[in-house]
């Protein structure tokens, strides 16, 4: 391997980080310089246990040959093909491949390169198919307080995280929040889906009165909030907020982004609770993090009303230069093969109650105020150090670094997501170290 690929530069200063607080990382620096199933090896050659997949998206692990053998081969055979009025095989296997595992009905896919676009995408597709369908004036999107849908103009206005939307202006218009279901009064250290709060998707009901429902294009919420620190639909939640919106003639986008392909034992958060959304947003898991892809699965009834009209004339005004890009449709597909052959999609059911009993043996360690888990999903919520908010988390974050495990923080927020492929025993270890991590802090 190149010394370039490993040799970290003097001079740190051109590279912005995102979502990094730049000044301190570049004080400090933390570098991966490879990675291998579980482990990344850090610059001065330590071996870290993975416990974030990444950012929640390297579900099969690291560096897995079949993934890196698809993009070996498709980088030598054909790089880039234009994705608007051309087309390649690969993306229409890769399309093929990924809606016989989607929940069932949702029979066409649209590519893109990230969450962020997938969310773009599904909430310019939802107005679009009321206008094909002539109701023009269904254009209002609502979102949920502390939902996470990627960092575009779109998906930070129908997000909830005010530190993700205050920074940048007005938003757009004709948005509306239902309340998030956090409810630790009622339902702190819960295992799993919480019993508490499912009359909160009423709040959907209270909007319609408000606005019409001939106003209203879609509702967009994570089956399961991710980034704001693991928020659990409670029990009925989900199912309300479907039957209102058919009810309605809404919407419901599913924004899968984390949860998709494996993440809660379920291919997908909609197989998981048993209830289909009409779009559902992911990327992450797509291609296991390696190479951007998102993919946004549509019911056949979205899709169907667009082909209408003279055939020479593009049906969708929308996409991007990379969609469907023929490199990362060789990682997803040697991504799907990997899942498919070890049975990552389904892993998480058979561990979960494992996780969960590991990560509730924290109940009681210094500074924790609650945990919640779902699948191969876990947060455990610290108490906040007075007048210095999300400090605790981050020297929780740091020491983990320090004795090797990575793990990541939202607010005061420890969340975990591993890679799907975690034994037993490397859950033991990972939990193992936050308990320590909580007994060295302040
Ligand atoms: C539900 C959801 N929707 C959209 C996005 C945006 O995806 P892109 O980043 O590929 O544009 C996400 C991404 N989620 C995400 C990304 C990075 C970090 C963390 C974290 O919680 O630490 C979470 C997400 O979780
Ligand atoms: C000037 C300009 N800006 C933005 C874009 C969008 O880029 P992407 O397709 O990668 O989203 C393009 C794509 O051709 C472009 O030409």
């Amino acid at each position: 391997m190149s010394n370039r690929l490993k040799v970290t530069p003097n001079d740190l200063s051109a590279f912005w980080m995102p979502f990094t607080a730049n000044r301190q990382f570049k004080q400090a620096p933390r570098m991966f310089v490879s990675a291998k199933d579980m482990h990344y090896t850090t610059s001065d050659g330590r071996k870290v246990l993975d416990g974030t997949a990444g950012l929640w998206c390297v579900n099969a692990g690291h560096c897995r040959p079949k993934i890196t053998e698809a993009i070996q081969h498709q980088a030598a055979e054909l790089d880039y093909a234009p994705a608007f009025q051309m087309g390649h095989p690969i993306v229409f296997e890769l399309a093929n491949r990924l809606v016989d595992i989607a929940p069932k009905g949702m029979d066409h896919v649209f590519f893109t390169n990230s969450g962020s676009e997938s969310v773009e995408t599904a909430l310019k597709m939802a107005i679009a198919y009321h206008r094909v369908k002539g109701e023009g004036s269904r254009t209002r999107l609502i979102g949920r307080e502390r939902g996470y849908h990627g960092v575009n103009f779109g998906g930070i206005s129908v997000g909830g995280i005010v530190t993700n939307r205050k920074m940048f202006g007005t938003l757009l218009g004709g948005v509306d929040h239902l309340p998030h279901t956090h409810l630790p009064e009622k339902n702190a250290f819960s295992k799993g889906v919480p019993e508490h709060g499912a009359e909160l998707a009423n709040e959907l009901e209270r909007l319609v009165t408000l606005h019409d429902a001939s106003t209203i294009a879609a509702v967009i919420v994570e089956p399961v909030a991710g980034s704001t620190g693991v928020i659990l639909p409670p029990k009925g939640y989900l199912q309300k907020l479907r039957e209102i919106c058919t009810k309605h003639g809404i919407l419901l986008i599913f924004d899968e982004v984390i949860t998709g392909f494996g993440r809660l034992g379920a291919p997908f958060a909609a197989d998981y609770f048993g209830v289909t959304p009409d779009i559902m947003t992911t990327a992450k898991g797509v291609s296991n993090g390696v190479i951007p892809m998102g993919a946004v699965f549509v019911k056949k009834e979205i899709h169907d009303a667009f082909m209408t009209g003279p055939e020479h004339m593009i049906e969708f005004f929308h996409g991007y230069t990379y969609s469907g890009n023929p490199i990362a449709c060789a990682a997803a597909l040697g991504t799907l093969d990997t899942y498919k052959e070890e049975g990552l999609l389904t892993r998480g059911e058979e561990l979960a109650p494992y996780w969960e009993d590991a990560l509730h043996s924290l109940k009681g360690e210094p500074h924790v105020i609650d945990i919640r888990n779902i699948g191969l999903i876990g947060a455990i919520e610290l108490a906040p150090i007075a007048g210095s908010p999300t400090k605790r988390a981050f020297s929780a974050f740091v020491k983990a670094f320090e004795r090797g495990a990575l793990i990541r923080t939202t607010g005061d927020i420890i969340a975990l997501s591993p890679p799907l492929i975690i034994t037993k025993g490397q859950i033991n270890e990972l939990i193992d170290h936050v308990r320590d991590v909580l007994r060295s802090i302040d």
